[in-house]
């Protein structure tokens, strides 16, 4: 059950929980017992039920052997979660316990406590006493206890509790399940974007991420001798005529356009791409049968970046249709779990798209946060007066030549309205509608004079999405900053006037923030100015509580969000003052990254 699907290495994260009790025997431990083991049971069950890791596998819980009364049986279930690889550490109680006694020390592991709220055994008090040690140690765990007092013999979950034991349990999955994998820098900085100078430093410290960096021309080395499999090339060949509409060449001038056999070479010159940079990432066990065995292993990449401009677009066909079938989520080869890659090497936006699929297990658009479109601007170009969700403007994120197909907007969610969806709740028909949506156009040659196939749609309006994104600041460290919108529809017209201003052969959203006339998210143009990197990493949903939450435990602070609710983090974080920001920061540098 446990084998990883995409193949990378290590078996996927459990999540530990630990029922811990009053140790005092003769009468108070024994009348716990069953209730403290019920509780872990019933945690157990809620996230079993409910999360699934991001290939699919679903997600294990180990309970500890017995409830945990003292040092001996918290070192016995330390020893447990040690051999079951657990990554994750959740404590459940309905009673009071011997804090620091019970408590669990391992610093690489993320934290929570669960104490049940009644008041006949107190487990919210044990919970306060037991985060008051956490942070006096220096072990920042995050409290969970309902609103509403329960009766002693209620086993039922309350809601706000489900809500926090799901998004701890999921960031923290995220914190584990990067930990010890790779980014595959393919290349190095690309044009001086900042974003694709990778830190190895942070990615270790912060992430606990190993970063390898291989030279774009082991792409080349792999086409010319041949090192992929041949067969798996034969199918994706044809898949690619069946279902990839070539997009006429109206854009290039006449010095730029590629001859019907240049073209041809060009398709497989870039499905070859495409095979070559997912072995790299992960490997491929048919290499080894062709007597590539060194290159079978792969480099264990859970995220990627392939730099592309300009040392190789300036003579080989560009990266754009790797980038958009790795991002996708499905191939030849059938509907599967997208890869996290980015466009420029930008690790900054991988690493952000990397937390995005990780949270919530779908593909992830990567954009050029490209242009703010006033109101007044939109009307002066268009003669069209912006209405509805677009009344006030909105941005152009467009990328240069690629994004995940699932960003079309094609697919459907249970409600019927569009959608971006785990790969397993994708179903042909979405695969077909999206592909039916899409052209493949023949690269800017003004840009890739080596020529390449960008990828072209519209996304559909009426996505709520998030676009966030890491920035490295000398002497701060890294923040994240985060807007949760909606993908909005324009008139045809007006999209094609704006998007023709920018280049027609690459895939637009148009995207709308929330705003709330206030700080950087006075209006959309505060938006777009203070985005901290001409790139954003575009996830459905509104996720921007379970981005507080997973850069918490990262040590990462939020410098910009317009999540309504107090974030979710560590008890310990309310040590550091009564401005939720200011604390954040505090707490972050504070505490330190987990690994460095
Ligand atoms: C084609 C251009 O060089 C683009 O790649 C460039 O505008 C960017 O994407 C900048 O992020
Ligand atoms: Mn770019």
């Amino acid at each position: 059950m446990n084998e990883p699907v995409n193949r990378l290495r290590g078996s996927m994260p459990k999540v530990g929980i630990r029922p811990v009790i009053d140790g005092r025997e003769k009468g108070v431990r024994e009348s716990l017992e069953v209730q403290t083991m019920n509780m872990a049971k019933a945690a157990a069950k809620l996230i079993e039920e409910n999360l699934r890791h991001s290939n699919g596998l679903p997600v294990e819980c180990v309970i500890a052997d017995s409830t945990i009364g003292g040092v001996a049986e918290a070192a016995d279930c330390a020893d447990k979660f040690a051999r079951a690889g657990v990554g994750v550490s959740l404590t459940v109680t309905p009673c009071w316990c011997y804090g620091t006694e019970v408590m669990d020390t391992d610093p690489l592991i993320p934290k929570a406590v669960w104490g049940f709220n009644g008041t006949e055994r107190p487990g919210a008090v044990y919970l306060a006493a037991a985060l008051a040690g956490y942070t006096q140690k220096g072990l920042p765990a995050f409290g969970i206890y309902g609103r509403d007092v329960q009766d002693s013999d209620d086993t039922s979950i309350p809601a706000d509790v489900k809500e926090k034991v799901l998004r701890f349990t999921k960031a923290a999955l995220a914190v584990a399940t990067m930990r010890g994998k790779s980014y595959l820098s393919l290349g190095g900085m690309s044009m001086g974007i900042a974003g694709s100078l990778v830190n190895q430093d942070f990615l270790l410290d912060y992430l606990g991420m190993r970063t390898e960096v291989v030279d774009m021309s082991e792409i080349a080395r792999r086409v010319e001798e041949g090192i992929f499999d041949p067969e798996e090339f034969k199918i994706a060949l044809k898949w690619v005529k069946e279902n990839c509409r070539e997009q006429e060449d109206t854009v290039n001038a006449p010095e730029y356009r590629r001859s019907a056999e240049q073209r041809e070479a060009d398709w497989e010159y870039v499905v070859k791409m495409v095979l070559i940079g997912r072995d790299l990432m992960i490997g491929n066990p048919k290499l080894k049968e062709l007597g590539y065995g060194e290159e079978s292993l792969g480099h264990n990449a859970i995220c990627g970046g392939f730099q592309g401009q300009r040392s190789w677009t300036d003579h080989y066909p560009n990266g754009d249709f790797l980038e958009t079938i790795l991002n996708t989520s499905f191939d030849w080869n059938g509907i599967r779990e997208a890869f996290v890659f980015a466009t420029e090497n930008d690790y900054l936006n991988g690493i952000t798209m990397l937390f995005g699929h990780l949270l919530t297990n779908t593909a992830q658009i990567f954009s050029d946060v490209r242009t703010f479109w006033s109101p007044e601007a939109i009307e002066r170009v268009t003669s069209w007066k912006p209405e509805g969700l677009a009344k006030d403007g909105f941005i152009h994120l467009i990328n240069s030549g690629s994004t995940t197909l699932d960003g079309a907007g094609q697919m459907n969610g249970s409600d019927g309205k569009p959608a971006m969806k785990p790969f397993w709740e994708i179903s042909e028909n979405d695969v077909e509608n999206t592909m039916k949506a899409t052209e493949f156009c023949v690269g800017d040659g003004g840009y890739f004079r080596g020529g390449g196939y960008s990828t072209d749609f519209l996304t559909k309006g009426g996505m709520p999405c998030t676009m966030s994104r890491l920035n490295y600041v000398k002497g701060q460290g890294p923040v994240l900053q985060l807007a949760e919108g909606w993908t909005v529809d324009v008139p045809k017209e007006v999209h094609e006037k704006l998007d023709v201003r920018t280049n027609p052969t690459w895939p637009t959203t148009w995207f709308v923030p929330r705003v709330s006339g206030k700080g950087s998210f006075k209006d959309v143009y505060t938006v777009m100015a203070k985005w901290g990197a001409n790139h954003g990493a575009i996830s459905y949903g509104h996720i921007g509580q379970d981005l507080i939450t997973l850069c918490s435990m990262l040590r990462i602070p939020v410098c910009m969000h317009n999540v309504e609710d107090e974030g979710f983090r560590p008890s310990a974080w309310a040590s550091f003052g009564m401005d939720e920001e200011g604390s954040d920061y505090r707490a972050c540098s504070n505490f330190g990254p987990i690994y460095g």
